[in-house]
Formats: C-alpha cells, sequence, structure tokens
C-alpha cells in the first residue's frame, strides 16, 4: 500500500507541530481571533491534529464531532474560511511538505467548505 502523506512527513511529531503553529497564526489574527476566544483551545488541537491524521490517511483517533454539528452556531464565511484554508497552507510549507502534496491538502480542506460555512 503507498505510504499516507501522513506518515511520509513524520506522523503526530511534525502534525501536531503543523496544528499548534496554525492556531497561533489563527490567534494572531485580528479578522480570526474572536471565534477562538471561549474555545479551549488544548482540546480543540487535539481534535484538530486527529482530525488530520484520519484526513491525511493516518490512524482515525478522531473523537470530535462532526464538521458541521462543531461549526453550526459560528456564523463562519467564506472570506474567513478562506483566510483559515491560507493560513493551513503557510504551516504546511513551514514544516516543509513538498508543494504538490500541500496543493492536495489544501483542495481536500477546500471540499470542506460547505460543512463549515454557514453565513453568506
Ligand atoms: C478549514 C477547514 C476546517 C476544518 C477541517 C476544521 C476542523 C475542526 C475540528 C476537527 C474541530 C473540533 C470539533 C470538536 O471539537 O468536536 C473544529 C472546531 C472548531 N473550529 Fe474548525 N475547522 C475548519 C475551519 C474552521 C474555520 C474557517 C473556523 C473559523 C473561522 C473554525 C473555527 C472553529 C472553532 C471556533 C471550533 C471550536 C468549536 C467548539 O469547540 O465549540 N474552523 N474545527
Amino acid at each position: 500500500m503507498a505510504e499516507s502523506l501522513f506518515e511520509k512527513y513524520g506522523g503526530f511529531d511534525t502534525f501536531t507541530q503543523v496544528v499548534s503553529n496554525f492556531y497561533q497564526k489563527v490567534l494572531d489574527s485580528e479578522e480570526l481571533e474572536h471565534y477562538f476566544r471561549d474555545i479551549n483551545m488544548d482540546s480543540l488541537m487535539a481534535h484538530q491534529t486527529n482530525f488530520i491524521a484520519k484526513a491525511l490517511g493516518g490512524p482515525d483517533a478522531y473523537e470530535g464531532r462532526d464538521l458541521r454539528q462543531a461549526h453550526i452556531n459560528l456564523d463562519i464565511t467564506i472570506p474567513h474560511f478562506q483566510e483559515v484554508a491560507e493560513l493551513l497552507e503557510e504551516s504546511l510549507e513551514e514544516v516543509g511538505v513538498d508543494s504538490d502534496d500541500v496543493v492536495s491538502i489544501i483542495q481536500l480542506v477546500g471540499s470542506l467548505q460547505d460543512q463549515i460555512v454557514t453565513q453568506t
């Protein structure tokens, strides 16, 4: 079986780092920070890391809610979704993920937009 993207880039060590850098960027963004004000970030980062692991063909330890349920009350707009995707892209590039793999991962994330954006 072909190696998963999760394993190719070093598994949990790498993607824990990606998720941590990613949320640092999100919290530094004036546009995005307010969504996360009342959120337990340790628990969110743990869920997000497991979500990415599963999405990239690694182990399935995700125990969070389904994505629509988790975002339904947040009134997320398309521009904010796009900004989050850009910050994830930067975090993947910074950890050394090849650009063609960054493109595949961002496409996968883009395909989740309808489950996350509730505000037009
Ligand atoms: C880009 C694709 C996205 C993915 C794959 C994603 C994934 C996730 C996951 C796995 C959780 C944890 C669910 C749980 O704890 O049960 C979560 C929660 C959350 N997400 Fe996202 N998310 C995305 C986009 C966004 C965007 C664009 C925003 C805001 C601008 C956002 C804001 C949040 C917040 C605030 C929570 C915590 C909700 C809570 O604990 O009540 N997410 N997301």
